[in-house]
């Protein structure tokens, strides 16, 4: 007979601030904190200006969490000990600066970073330790490592990545799919900046064999659905994750926020969060 795990003490519940916190994910971050035993909404961000500030974190669900969201950092992180962060790449730099300096881990599902805020990025988790993973999601994690197994037996094969989402979101390729680039074209033995093909319009010319072709589809409510295609000679393979809800993306993050217990820096993804590696 296994005993049901007694719920954390509240003292010893990992302390969690949330960025962003009146936008989609935010919401759902908050959501699942105030669901989970062993987490506790210790702070709430959003920008100068929105309408939230000053408004209790958790109003949105009706409950009282005594956490007011507010546009001032410091105040903002609370004492936590992590900040999952869920915003824009500029924000998310300015967040990841000054949880460095004090102390507090961070988890990143901002996309859209350019490379060189990639670099500043694993430049801040030498100082402090954080998860970055343009998608939290177990199913779309699992779905990379299936690309990696298809990208290596299907060597030579056409590839093209397809991905949809709702009409608000700003960034295009997503990130996921230019995470499954990356995963296809490094088990390929290649780079994906060599082999990346964004846009095609008007007289393009035939498909260059190594390619790896994107496809954007932005409209209405869509969640975020991914489709990687090979397509070989008289035969095709098409690989689909679809969400249908960000509450996958929001326990993704707090599985992040566990895993980072007790490690003092150093820049982490999903696979590792998911015992994925290798
Ligand atoms: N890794 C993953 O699993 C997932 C990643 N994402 C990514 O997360 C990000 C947010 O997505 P989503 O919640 O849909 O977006 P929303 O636009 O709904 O929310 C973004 C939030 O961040 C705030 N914000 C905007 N700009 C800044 C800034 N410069 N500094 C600080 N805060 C800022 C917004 O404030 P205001 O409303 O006042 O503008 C809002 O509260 C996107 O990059 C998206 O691609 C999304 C889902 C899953
Ligand atoms: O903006 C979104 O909504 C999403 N963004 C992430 C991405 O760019 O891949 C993850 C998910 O697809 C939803």
């Amino acid at each position: 007979m296994t005993a049901a795990a007694a719920p954390a003490s509240t003292t010893s519940r990992r302390r969690v601030a949330v960025a962003g916190a009146t936008g989609r994910m935010g919401r759902m971050l908050i959501e699942a904190i105030a669901a989970s035993d062993d987490l506790v909404l210790a702070g709430a961000l959003d920008l100068p200006g929105s309408p939230g500030l000053g408004q209790d974190a958790m109003a949105f669900l009706g409950r009282a969490s005594g956490v007011a969201i507010t546009d001032d950092l410091r105040a903002g992180l609370g004492g936590a000990d992590a900040l999952i962060d869920f915003t824009r790449p500029e924000g998310t730099l300015a967040h990841a600066a000054v949880c460095a300096d004090a102390g507090v881990q961070l988890v990143i599902g901002t996309t859209g970073f350019s490379e060189a805020q990639k670099a500043q990025l694993q430049a801040l988790s030498q100082r402090v330790a954080m998860v970055l993973a343009p998608n939290m999601g177990v199913g779309v994690n699992v779905t990379l490592k299936l690309l990696q197994l298809a990208a290596r037996s299907l060597q030579g094969w056409d590839i093209e990545i397809v991905e949809a989402h709702h009409k608000h979101k700003v960034d295009a390729p997503s990130g996921t799919a230019l995470k499954m680039g990356e995963v296809i074209a490094e088990a390929q033995g290649t780079r994906l900046a060599d082999r990346a093909v964004y846009e095609r319009y008007g007289h393009t010319g035939e498909r260059r064999a190594d390619s790896i072709g994107f496809a954007t589809v932005r409209g209405g409510d869509i969640v975020g659905d991914h489709t990687v295609l090979f397509a070989g000679t008289g035969e095709r393979v098409e690989i689909t994750h679809k969400s249908s809800s960000r509450a996958g993306y929001a326990e993704g993050s707090l599985r992040a926020v566990r895993f980072l217990a007790g490690r003092p820096s150093g820049l982490f993804d999903m696979f590792d969060v998911l015992g994925l590696q290798g």
